[in-house]
């Protein structure tokens, strides 16, 4: 007879862990399921690891930009204890997770969830039955769709180099590729990045963007735009990609080929259509209430529920909001206002809120405080002269409706903004609280 359940969590990344807690300690009986070890994108295979990594290459560029300004002798990355010093951060985190689970009661199993009704599913040949199913599944690489794709290696090869190949090909120019690139091209590598779109980091602010591309410039890194990957050859332990760029044939050798273009869910994987769950264009369809329209008994988080951006906070969120959902019935809707997002590049780039083209798309009144700062305080006593930000403010509320930041402490900095735009402050609010100096948010003022 299959076991029972009330809540099994497909997926065990950070949806699936904040919502599994949240209802067992309401004393539901409780399942997670994962195929991978327990711990999900962004501890395993994502935001940590990569942030472990990108602590080394800021020292390093940290050094290189106090060179000459006292500073003396030189520092370089060793990959291989660089690595070590992410697998301590990231080696204990599946038994961590699984020593949490089993200490509040919650069953795991190991392997891949195939839904087999509209309350039932498989795993590892084993069924199990269920008041409810959480989609929790996360997200995927895309398929490129190209000869040679099983080439590349994705994030989570990356992520576990054991030693750094010299001749990078980052294929795509978002996230991944800035913070990759400029992981291996402070490690000494050279690294090309080919991305199909007009520029890089197509989410952030493209004034803003611009500033930052003469970091990548400065480093050394091969960007071509317009640059479309078609295949990727084998050629002897090394590779050749060839790729298209405004309709002139071009190739590119590397000893390692990373897929950085783009991810989404794997919802085949799922088996929907067994348990009655619609999709539309490639997406759950699901009520303001994370919920399946098509199967009650089905609610979705995180990445592959994809209604708000594809961010660790965000499947937090998400992730709440089905827990309140599934103890009292639906009643809370997630809110995605003033969710901030970072390329962690050196430095970091960030934003909040609108984008000024979307601000005026969406007829709104506002004025715009935009500067490049490379000679203010901040910029100089880092040494870094990529400094810069854009602020959106509409003229009747004197509401922020965006706030783009750019050089360093950005990555800080924004979450003061994020604040400002989920409770509403006033630009007035903000200017007259007082920051402590000298810090990035005493810039804040200034910025308004
Ligand atoms: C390289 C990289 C860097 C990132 N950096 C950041 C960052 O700095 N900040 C940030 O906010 N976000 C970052 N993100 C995004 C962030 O990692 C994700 O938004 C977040 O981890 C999604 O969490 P989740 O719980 O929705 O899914 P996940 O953490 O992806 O968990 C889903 C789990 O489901 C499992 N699974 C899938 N299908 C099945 C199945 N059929 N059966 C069983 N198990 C299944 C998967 O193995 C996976 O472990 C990054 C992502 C990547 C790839
Ligand atoms: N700091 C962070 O928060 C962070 C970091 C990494 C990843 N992530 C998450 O992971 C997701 C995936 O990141 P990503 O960088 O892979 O995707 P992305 O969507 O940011 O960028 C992918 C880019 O690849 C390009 N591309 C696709 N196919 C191509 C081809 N054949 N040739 C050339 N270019 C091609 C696309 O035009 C696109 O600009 C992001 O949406 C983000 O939410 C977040």
């Amino acid at each position: 007879m299959a076991k029972q359940y009330d809540l099994v969590v497909i997926g065990a990344g950070t949806a699936a862990m904040v919502a599994a807690m949240r209802v067992r300690a309401a004393g539901w009986q409780v399942a997670v399921i994962d195929f991978r070890p327990l711990g999900g994108t962004c501890a395993l295979r994502g935001c940590d690891p990569k942030k472990m990594l990108i602590a080394g290459a800021s020292a390093i560029d940290h050094v290189q930009r106090m060179r000459g300004n006292g500073v003396v002798g030189d520092a370089h990355i060793d990959w291989e204890k660089l690595m070590a010093f992410k697998r301590s951060f990231t080696d204990p985190v599946p038994e961590k997770n699984a020593q949490r689970y089993t200490d509040k009661g919650i069953d795991t199993y190991h392997g891949r969830a195939r839904l087999t009704g509209r309350n039932s599913l498989e795993v590892d040949g084993e069924a199990l039955d269920s008041k409810y199913i959480l989609l929790a599944s996360g997200a995927e690489p895309v398929k490129l769709n190209i000869p040679g794709e099983e080439y590349l290696i994705d994030n989570e090869g990356f992520l576990a180099l054991e030693s750094l190949p010299r001749r990078i090909v980052l294929v795509g120019g978002g996230y991944i590729a800035a913070e990759f690139s400029h992981i291996a091209a402070r490690a000494g590598a050279n690294v090309t990045i080919l991305q199909r779109g007009d520029r890089m980091l197509k989410g952030f602010d493209a004034d803003l963007v611009a500033w930052l591309m003469e970091k990548f410039q400065a480093l050394g890194i091969d960007v071509r735009t317009k640059t479309s990957v078609e295949a990727v050859e084998k050629i002897g332990a090394n590779y050749r990609v060839h790729a298209s760029t405004n309709g002139r044939k071009v190739t590119i050798d590397a000893d390692l080929v990373v897929h950085a273009g783009g991810r989404s869910p794997d919802l085949e994987s799922l088996n929907l259509v067994a348990a009655g769950v619609t999709t539309k264009n490639g997406k759950l369809e699901l009520n303001d209430y994370l919920q399946s329209i098509s199967n009650p008994a089905i609610y979705a988080a995180g990445d592959v529920a994809q209604k708000g951006p594809p961010l660790t906070p965000v499947s937090s969120h998400d992730a709440k909001v089905v827990a309140e959902n599934l103890l009292k019935g639906n009643h809370q809707r997630p809110d995605y206002r003033g969710v901030p997002s970072v390329a962690f590049t050196i430095p970091p780039i960030a934003r909040v809120g609108l984008l000024e083209q979307e601000a005026r798309a969406q007829g709104l009144k506002f004025r715009i405080q935009s500067e490049k700062a490379s000679t203010w305080f901040t910029a100089r006593q880092s040494a870094e002269p990529v400094y810069g930000f854009k602020v959106l403010v509409e003229e009747t509320t004197e509401r922020v409706l965006g706030a783009h930041l750019v050089g360093p402490n950005a990555d800080e900095v924004i979450n003061l903004f994020a604040l400002a735009i989920r409770h509403e402050l006033t630009a007035q609010n903000l200017k007259s609280t007082i920051f402590a100096y000298p810090t990035g948010a005493s810039d804040i003022g200034y910025m308004l």
